[in-house]
């Protein structure tokens, strides 16, 4: 019997579906995945923002962790929202535990500009998350935060990559879905280098680009992909995702995960 590869999120609700746990579970199981989650936080979310935001207690987080560690296993997991420092650090902790690889997006703010994870949370994502991570995918907002590095432009990318490295991660993808021109992202480890570059879909229903691919690559690793393997397939799937984006209430409607099914 065929059973598939295991991948975790660790991630927050988003009631609109677009973004957050339902995007990473959609994608994992377009990938051939089993998704499985632990939830950090539950959002009042729609097209048009974020209209409110609950933690989960620490011990609810634990809990679920280690129900789906102790019996299922994992073979990757993703982290998304971790919303507050407590969370952070929680997490941080039960994934210095995990031989899997580990893809951490350090979400921060949302698409609407709704902020999904407290400023008193970024020094323990610098200092005990990013170390845990196998690969980390901030957005040049992320990027900003956590290094005070400005990306303007494709060239600046690399200094970026090169600062967000210092905080430990395997490898760095800097995502440059936030400059204009071809949606370039740069994969690095330091000595490697690879420029995933894809058309820029002109369309504005784009929720949920950074946790889709984040998953993606999380999936594509508990195939059994290397890093770079993972995140060029990742980069391809959400590409396509994004240019069969939808209307979907009166904001910014979600990517498709279903594309490939259509
Ligand atoms: N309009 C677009 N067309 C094609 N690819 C895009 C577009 N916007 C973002 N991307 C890609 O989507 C992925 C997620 O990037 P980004 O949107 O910057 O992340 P986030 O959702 O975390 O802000 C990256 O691979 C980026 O290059
Ligand atoms: C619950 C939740 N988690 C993460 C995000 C941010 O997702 P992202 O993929 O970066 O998409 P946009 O917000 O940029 O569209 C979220 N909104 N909600």
């Amino acid at each position: 019997m065929y059973t598939p590869p295991r991948v975790l999120t660790v991630a927050g609700s988003d009631s609109g579906g677009g973004a957050g746990i339902q995007a990473d579970l959609k994608t994992m199981l377009a990938l051939g995945t089993h998704g499985m989650s632990v939830l950090t936080a539950v959002t009042a979310q729609n097209s048009l923002g974020v209209q409110g935001a609950w933690d989960l207690p620490a011990e609810a987080v634990r809990a679920q962790f280690r129900s789906v560690v102790d019996d299922i296993g994992v073979q990757a997991v993703k982290t998304g929202m971790l919303s507050s420092p407590e969370l952070v650090e929680t997490v941080a902790a039960l994934l210095a535990e995990v031989t899997a690889p580990v893809v951490v997006d350090p979400v921060g703010v949302s698409k609407h500009g709704d902020a999904l994870l407290a400023a008193t949370a970024l020094d323990v994502v610098r200092t005990k998350l990013l170390p845990t991570a196998t690969v980390a995918t901030p957005n040049l907002d992320e990027v900003a935060q956590l290094t005070g590095v400005q990306v303007h432009e494709e060239a600046d990318m690399r200094r970026a990559a090169a600062a967000v490295l210092e905080f430990g991660p395997r490898w760095a993808l800097i995502k440059g879905g936030h400059l204009s021109g071809d949606a370039v992202d740069l994969l690095t480890d330091g000595e490697q280098e690879h420029w995933l570059r894809a058309p820029r879909h002109d369309n504005r229903h784009t929720h949920g680009t950074g946790c889709t691919l984040a998953s993606a690559i999380a999936a594509r690793l508990a195939h059994g992909d290397t890093v770079p393997e993972a995140v060029a397939a990742a980069k391809e799937y959400v590409t396509g995702a994004i240019e069969a984006g939808f209307r979907l209430g009166e904001g910014i409607g979600p990517v498709d995960h279903g594309w490939r099914l259509r």
